[in-house]
């Protein structure tokens, strides 16, 4: 069976001033996978990820989301997608609950807030504010907010960032749990092991080119196939299963 495109990118061109930040680059996310857009800081991620929200100005280029041209559709687009806030989006002297229900009001949807709250481990924090939250449980309360309005796609910015590895580990878990449900996520990332752990397939950015897509697997084999070798013999383990083997698996709540 084809698989059905759901985001479109064309020629995508974002200039700030005299910089050019992306440089006409296009690609195509397929319904139902992660999707990932790696690359190193300042190669135009975030400014692509933004766009395709609806959130920043392009330039140049067209970009079509679940059949919804962004020029023509897009606050038809804004209704099928979910993104992350920034901290500074939560108001600080709500709850958790309160948060929800607010975004169920802005979006017209009925929300239930423990429900959705169990499904991201933050139960025990339904009647906390989010400012007293840790950094996995803000990382992990942004994407639960994200599903509010339903969306068909979520867009997820470094959302591993500065977590410790259970952190990581449960985040990544919930991620394929979303997917599982159905939702396309499209996923910024410098970490190599978290995207291919979680994409189907990845763009690797640099300098506002997309250099390479293709699954994480085929890009390996490509290397290799080119006579690369690791230096060393691989280790049977790594300094991080070290890690979570002496301080378990599970998530740690500070
Ligand atoms: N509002 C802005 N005005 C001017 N330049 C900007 C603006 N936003 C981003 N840039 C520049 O555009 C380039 C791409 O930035 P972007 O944030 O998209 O990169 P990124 O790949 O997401 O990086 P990071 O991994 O550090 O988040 C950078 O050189 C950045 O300095």
């Amino acid at each position: 069976m084809e698989k059905k495109k759901i985001i479109e990118v064309n020629n995508l061109v974002k200039k700030y001033g005299d910089f050019t930040a992306v440089k006409g680059i296009s690609f195509d996310v397929y319904e139902g996978e992660i999707f990932g857009l790696l690359g190193p800081n300042g190669a135009g991620k975030s400014t692509t990820l933004e766009i395709i929200e609806t959130l920043r100005d392009k330039t140049s280029g067209t970009i079509n989301v679940d059949g919804y041209d962004l020029d023509q559709q897009p606050n038809e687009i804004k209704k099928i997608i979910g993104v992350q806030l920034q901290s500074s989006g939560y108001y600080p002297n709500l709850t958790l609950t309160e948060l929800i229900e607010m975004f169920g009001g802005l979006y017209n949807q009925e929300v239930k807030p423990l429900e959705l709250l169990e499904k991201f481990n933050l139960t025990d924090k339904a009647k906390n504010k989010y400012k007293e939250l840790s950094g996995g449980q803000k990382q992990r309360f942004s994407i639960a907010t994200t599903l509010i309005n339903k969306p068909r796609i979520i867009f997820l910015d470094e959302p591993t960032t500065g977590l410790d590895p259970q952190a990581r580990r449960s985040l990544w878990d919930l991620i394929l749990q979303v997917r599982a449900q159905g939702t396309t996520v499209v996923i910024t990332t410098h970490y190599m092991d978290e995207a291919e752990f979680l994409c189907d397939r990845c763009a690797i950015v640099d300098s506002g080119q997309i250099i390479a897509l293709a699954s994480p697997d085929n890009l390996i084999d490509q290397l290799v196939s080119q006579g690369f070798e690791r230096k060393k013999e691989v280790k049977k383990a790594n300094l991080e299963d070290v890690f979570i083997h002496l301080t378990g698996k599970e998530l740690r709540e500070d």
